[in-house]
């Protein structure tokens, strides 16, 4: 039997396993799927590993539904904040360490947890979209009427695309509702489907809109299918720096699993 815990963080859910034991197969993508499968597993956007570290609070190992090790989940990285407090291995601040780098976070008085994420330099534009990397790759695209907006097949088709080829990018699409304060709805790689919410896409979508002039503040609100997130940062000299994902991170339930 494998013991799991089930969190959230505005719908973009994930399978958290405790392995500072070294207890799971890392290597088998096929239970990482599985255990990710609604139907026949528990049911989850992502896997998340946590593991010790000699020199952060903990490391943090993400996997896709499709059961393949992947970049940077925001979404996650706050889930697995929220994790390592329920274990009791941080109080309210922390500092660990995963695929793109070191992350510092912070447990508010409300509960939210703040994510740093990765500096921000290299911004792609181009007349209909914007590619820039936050730990994951992310193409933007700004659109109208975004709750009717075909989400899987646009989505599926620029992720597919030769122009992103080997690696593919997580896609989203942006409306602005109001002065720095957008909506985002994002198909993601290695789900292959919308998702509720991507936290790493929506720190890329508040970046590429105050890079393209459409926000003006340092702190954005954007909103996603499962929610609302907050995205502040600094900047100067062409760089995005003190990036923080700020927003909810739930403990849904555990339990275990025959493996
Ligand atoms: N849901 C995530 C992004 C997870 C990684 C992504 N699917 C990829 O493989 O690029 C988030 O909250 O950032």
């Amino acid at each position: 039997m494998l013991e799991f815990y089930k969190f959230q963080g505005t719908g973009n859910d994930f399978v958290m396993i405790d392995n500072r034991g070294s207890i799971f197969d890392k290597k088998n993508s096929d239970l990482v799927s599985f255990l990710c499968d609604r139907k026949f597993g528990i049911g989850g956007d992502g896997l998340i590993l946590l593991e010790t570290d000699n020199t952060f609070d903990f490391k943090m190992v993400y996997y896709n539904s499709d059961g393949k090790e992947s970049s940077m989940c925001g979404n996650g990285g706050r889930c697995i904040v929220a994790f390592a407090s329920l274990l009791g291995i941080i109080q309210k601040q922390c500092r660990f360490i995963a695929v793109d780098g070191e992350h510092r976070a912070l447990i508010n008085e409300d509960g939210d947890i703040s994510l740093q994420m990765i500096d921000v330099e290299n911004i792609n534009k181009s007349d209909d979209f914007i590619f820039l990397n936050t730990g994951s790759p992310h193409h933007i695209q700004v659109v109208q009427d975004i709750e009717y907006y075909d989400v899987f097949n646009n989505g599926k088709k620029i992720r597919e695309s030769e122009f992103y080829m080997p690696s593919g990018t997580n896609v989203n699409f942006v409306e602005q509702k109001g002065d720095n304060y957008f909506k985002i709805r994002t198909f993601e790689r290695g789900v292959e489907n919308e998702t509720l919410s991507c936290g790493t896409g929506a720190t890329a979508a508040a970046i590429a809109m105050f890079d393209l002039g459409k926000a003006n503040a340092r702190e954005i609100k954007i909103d996603v299918e499962g929610g609302s997130l907050k995205v502040s940062f600094d900047y100067s000299d062409q760089k995005y720096s003190n990036v923080f994902l700020t927003g909810p991170a739930e403990f849904v339930f555990r339990g275990k699993i025959a493996i």
